[in-house]
């Protein structure tokens, strides 16, 4: 029998975190637990799952995950299910490897050619916004998503909302679709109002409008608005799901593979919204690991509509002092054409596993500068102009 007998973890930059497992018949599989400004306690956690597996027969994956979830009491959550998350993807690339085919062989088959893709734009400072836009179009999106405002209060000038919907307008005029991401930074009332004139600007989608701790009030705004409403990057699992669709509360679910429970619980997920008419657009503005791993559910889903894609490129801070230049999407992969964007669309993914050849040299050797040179990353956080700690 084949059994796991290495798990390791790899801090890279820009703020990736990825998990390598081998198997005893000299298997590799790659998977990505990456939990932004949270890296140390996500690597806690693998740890534990560490002891826990070694010995394990890496074929047996949902049995690996219910020991991983029920096992020890404590289960659910951004740190315990990131680490279950990366240790899930590489054991589904163990499998697809081993039996020479693609994961979304094993998940039914293809029932798409091209996976649909949006990039990520930021979207905070005003004057970078058509130009990040541009590049995204140069590189061959159709679709990007960007952030709605800066943190306001309870309520606020109307002139911020303004601004939103001028930079929104601006990136519809370029001739792009464009998601608009609240990121929870708004309270209930400016919520209801931006949502309402944005509208004249069609958006994709409104994500997180409110925080994900307010099924019921982001019910209320999805009933008082025509766009849709997007949500699930924080939560975890299909129960934390569960209140948002019972609710009618969103449209469309995005969670997270390296944070909701690998691809065995986003392939769960999709099904479970189906049910309420609620389509798959997974939420991935991290490492190629996490997007290959969604490609694979992306080509077997059938309520998948779109995938987040980040490049990378944007998380850089000059004071990062990157070894490896700017980091991006393509940097730790030997394989990296076949995440070229073309009439916004990724071709499905076709070999054996997740679909990526990881260059283990450079992931070894960035992890090595990143632990010696520097320090984890960390969101910055945010005040008002009172003062008073704001949402990121
Ligand atoms: O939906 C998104 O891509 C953003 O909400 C990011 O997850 C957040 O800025 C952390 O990087
Ligand atoms: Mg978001």
């Amino acid at each position: 029998m084949s059994t796991i007998s290495k798990i390791e973890k790899f801090r890279v930059p820009p703020r990736w975190l990825f998990v390598r497992v081998e198997t005893s018949d000299g298997i590799v599989g790659w998977g990505e637990s990456t939990l932004e400004g949270h890296t140390e306690a996500v690597e806690g956690a693998i740890q534990d799952l560490t002891e826990r597996f070694i010995g394990a027969d890496p074929s047996n994956i949902e049995d690996i995950w219910q020991t991983a979830y029920m096992g020890r009491f404590y289960r659910g959550g951004p740190v315990l299910m990131s680490a279950l998350s990366g240790l899930d993807i590489a054991l589904w690339d163990i499998k697809g490897k081993k039996l020479g085919v693609p994961v979304w062989q094993l998940l039914g088959g293809k029932l798409r050619d091209r996976v649909k893709v949006y990039g990520w734009i930021g979207g905070d400072n005003p004057s970078d916004v058509v130009a990040a836009a541009l590049e995204r179009k140069e590189q061959g999106f159709t679709a990007v998503k960007m952030n709605g405002t800066d943190a306001a209060s309870w309520i606020d000038s109307p002139d911020i909302l303004r601004g939103t919907v001028d930079r929104v307008k601006q990136v519809r005029q370029i001739g792009m679709d464009v998601g608009v991401d609240f990121h929870g930074r708004l309270h209930k009332g400016m919520a209801k109002q931006l949502a309402r004139l944005l509208e004249q600007c069609q958006p994709l989608f409104i994500e997180e409008p409110l925080l994900p701790t307010q099924p019921e009030e982001i019910a209320d705004l999805s009933n008082a608005v025509s766009t849709p409403i997007a949500l699930g990057e924080r939560l975890y699992t299909r129960h934390d799901f569960r209140p948002y669709l019972e609710r009618r509360a969103i449209d469309i679910a995005q969670p997270d593979v390296a944070h909701c429970g690998g691809i065995s619980e986003l392939q769960r997920i999709a099904s479970l919204t189906a049910t309420y008419d609620v389509a798959l657009a997974p939420h991935c503005p991290i490492g190629p690991i996490a997007l290959a791993a969604c490609m694979q559910v992306a080509t077997s889903a059938p309520n998948f509509t779109i995938q987040e894609m980040s490049w990378g490129i944007h998380y850089n801070r000059t004071s990062d002092q990157d070894p490896l230049g700017n980091a991006d999407l393509h940097t730790y992969m030997a394989n990296p054409e076949v995440f070229t964007v073309k009439n916004g669309h990724l071709e499905i993914l076709t070999q054996p596993g997740i679909g990526i050849e990881i260059n283990e040299d450079r992931v070894r050797q960035a992890a090595k500068y990143c632990l010696e040179n520097m320090s984890p990353w960390r969101n910055p956080l945010w005040r008002g102009d009172d003062g008073s700690l704001r949402e990121w």
